[in-house]
């Protein structure tokens, strides 16, 4: 069976559409409301879910979504509850679903069985946030699965014979950070993005999406316009901390006009 994450982006090149992709914390607030909001997204029409397994020292995380991996940990979320939730998404949806996570908790699991587990499961990719590059060469015990796409991230920052690098190895899709810095905050993408998308196409055929401070429709389609996705985080994981009570409907009405921009309608 293809990679649901291949299928997607070649569905939406052959339409010449843009994804829109959306993040949040597995099991924020709760398990049961978590597995609504991921539905509330797929049913609103997002492309893909980054689902992040909650970890106590997530670096690269802004406040918000400290927070809500605290929720999901303060709930009792674990790692066999994330791909619980998982399995249950995927009684229903076939939406492609991409684990965002740090090593340690991978490690604490077992690198190979964790995925060998989320491909059981009904996840698509993983994106590892704290493994450099060389670090996957220097480790050959960090084996991979073929069913489980690795995604990576190339910042504005990053040397071009990184960027090449790494566009040449992510599978699936690239993630491009619009920024530096820690997720959140809603200043929007730089205005340079469509030549940082540009000098990373320049290496491969592989989707790339944008992601960090993307909060309204403006922004998103200011992305849509210069990249294959967008990528929007905090500003759906606040709407689950301000709405604990009606988190999926809460979610659902916010980004339905981000979608909308997204497609260009
Ligand atoms: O929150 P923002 O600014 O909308 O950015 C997306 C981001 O939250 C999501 O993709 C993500 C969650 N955790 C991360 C860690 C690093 C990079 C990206 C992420």
């Amino acid at each position: 069976m293809p990679n649901r994450i291949d299928s997607l982006f070649a569905n939406l090149r052959s339409s010449n559409q843009k994804a829109f992709i959306a993040y949040v914390a597995a099991g924020d607030p709760d398990f049961d409301t978590s597995l609504e909001v991921i539905k509330a997204l797929a049913d609103a029409g997002a492309d893909l879910i980054e689902l992040g397994l909650p970890f106590s020292d997530p670096l690269a995380d802004g406040i918000v979504n400290q927070m809500a991996a605290d929720r999901a940990l303060k709930a009792g979320m674990t790692t066999p509850r994330v791909l619980e939730l998982i399995r249950k998404f995927r009684e229903t949806h076939e939406t492609p679903i991409v684990l965002f996570t740090y090593l340690n908790p991978i490690f604490t699991y077992g690198f190979e069985k964790f995925q060998s587990d989320a491909v059981a499961a009904g996840a698509d990719g993983i994106l590892l946030l704290d493994l450099p590059p060389d670090e996957v060469a220097a480790n050959t015990g960090l084996a991979t699965n073929p069913d489980l796409k690795v995604i990576r991230l190339i910042a504005p920052t990053t040397p071009s014979d990184r960027v090449k690098k790494l566009a040449t190895q992510s599978e699936g899709f690239i993630y491009a950070l619009s920024r530096t810095g820690v997720t959140g905050g809603h200043g929007g993408p730089s205005a340079n993005i469509s030549a940082q998308v540009a000098a990373i196409k320049s290496h491969t055929e592989t989707p790339v999406c944008v992601g960090f401070g993307i909060s309204n429709p403006e922004q998103a389609a200011m992305v849509a316009a210069a990249a294959d996705g967008v990528i929007v985080g905090s500003a759906i994981v606040k709407q689950v901390e301000m709405n604990p009570d009606h988190a999926a409907q809460a979610v659902r009405d916010f980004v339905t006009p981000l979608i909308a921009s997204t497609k260009g309608v």
